[in-house]
């Protein structure tokens, strides 16, 4: 039995009623961040499922503007627009763009298979047209092309010759492997892995032109192959200073560490580059959480042993953590004040030990000197 309680948003179609969607909305963010919320739990349930008598109804705000074609829209809706708006569809209008966006809301393919897992899916993900009867599909977990039919999966995997991600291995350690995949020359590969992500992704543009980007695939190695975990995206030139696009631990293998380890090992490349870095906004839920994580143990770790004053400059050459994140990151945790007319660290340490405490698990460590990479340069 679904029932909508206080802080669950539902909407009733407005003919026709027989189905309902309803927003979980996980919690309110109480952050400078811009960050999605959660969607995950998004799904279309039948009338009667609804426990109506409990909810109280959210009224839109009723300031209403005209939209550039002249349709009336309210705040609320303007800012949905604005918020989804989609690369590579700049030519719809106002009320196309709604369309998309009702049409993008609902999840397309149910489940999927990749290697030994059955994955339920979380959101909508662009495949092309002919997959749009599909509720499941089936993965090569290693060239990660996808099939409408386990039989035509079968018959692939007696083919496929790939035991792992295409491009370099630039990391090993115990049964880890990080493998840099080029998306220019990669083109079907880094494709298939953004159809893949997107359907854990919500707001993020789904790149075709994938020759911009690098993409760094995690894998779990075993004498079967290398059966990818997780990765993330990063641009090869990031005029914004983003060392990474998206990021995804798939869900059989999230809460594990993992998360966190893509992150670390972002900011190795970055140090590497000798490059402050930042993750692409906006983030997700899940995504703010992980970085919050992340930066709030690096940072105290640091600040626990070292002895003396510590600039945010200081730090983020240590780190490779872009300033701005330092400092919301220190600020959230109430450890900046404002002293004698100018802003300080106080580093407790009995603070510090509480802070990371609650910071959750370090995650698995990167061992830098497995590390074998250059970074990247376009070859001419
Ligand atoms: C820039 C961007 O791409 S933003 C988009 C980020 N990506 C996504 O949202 C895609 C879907 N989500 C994911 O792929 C994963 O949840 C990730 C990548 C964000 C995190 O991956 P994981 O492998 O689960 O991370 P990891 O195990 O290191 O945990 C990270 C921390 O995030 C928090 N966290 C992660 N998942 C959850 C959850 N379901 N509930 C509560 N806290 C969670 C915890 O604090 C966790 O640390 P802990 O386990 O020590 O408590």
């Amino acid at each position: 039995m679904v029932s909508a309680s206080r802080n669950e948003k539902f909407r009733v179609e407005e003919k026709g009623i027989t189905f309902a969607r309803v927003w979980f909305l996980s919690q309110s963010w109480v952050s400078k961040e811009t960050i999605t919320v959660n969607r995950r739990l998004d799904e279309w349930v039948k009338l009667e499922q609804l426990d109506l008598d409990s909810v109280e109804a959210v009224v839109d705000e009723k300031v209403e503007e005209k939209g550039a074609t002249g349709l009336k829209m309210t705040r609320h809706q303007k800012r949905k627009i604005d918020e989804t708006h989609v690369e590579g569809h700049e030519e719809l209008d106002a009320a196309s763009l709604r369309e998309h966006e009702e049409f993008t809301k609902v999840k397309n393919i149910a489940t999927i298979e990749l290697g030994r897992y059955e994955i339920e899916t979380w959101y909508f993900s662009p495949f092309p047209p002919e997959y749009n009867d599909c509720l499941r599909l089936y993965f090569c977990e290693f060239c990660l092309n996808f099939m409408k039919r386990k039989e035509q999966l079968q018959r692939h995997m007696r083919k496929c010759d790939l035991k792992h991600p295409p491009g370099d291995e630039i990391y090993r350690s115990g049964t880890l492997s990080m493998f840099e995949v080029d998306g220019k020359k990669n083109k079907v590969y880094g494709q298939n892995l953004c159809y893949l992500a997107k359907l854990f992704l919500d707001h993020k543009t789904l790149y075709y032109d994938v020759d911009l980007f690098l993409f760094y695939v995690l894998c779990e190695c075993d004498d079967r192959g290398c059966h990818m975990v997780g990765y993330f995206s990063k641009e090869k030139h990031s005029e914004e200073s983003y060392n990474l696009a998206c990021i995804l631990t798939l869900p059989p293998y999230q809460r594990k560490g993992y998360g966190k380890f893509l992150i670390a090992f972002s900011y190795e490349l970055s140090k590497k580059e000798s490059k402050v870095g930042t993750p692409e906004r906006p983030l997700s839920d899940l995504g703010l959480l992980s970085y919050r994580g992340y930066w709030t143990r690096v940072l105290l770790d640091i600040l626990k042993k070292h002895k003396g004053n510590i600039s945010i400059k200081e730090l983020s050459d240590m780190t490779a953590i872009k300033a701005e994140d330092i400092l919301t990151t220190l600020q959230s945790l109430e450890l900046i004040q404002y002293r004698k007319g100018q802003h300080v660290i106080c580093a407790d340490p009995k603070v510090l030990d509480r802070h990371l405490k609650a910071a959750g698990r370090g995650g698995l460590d990167v061992d830098v000197s497995k590390l074998i990479w250059t970074p990247y340069k376009e070859q001419s």
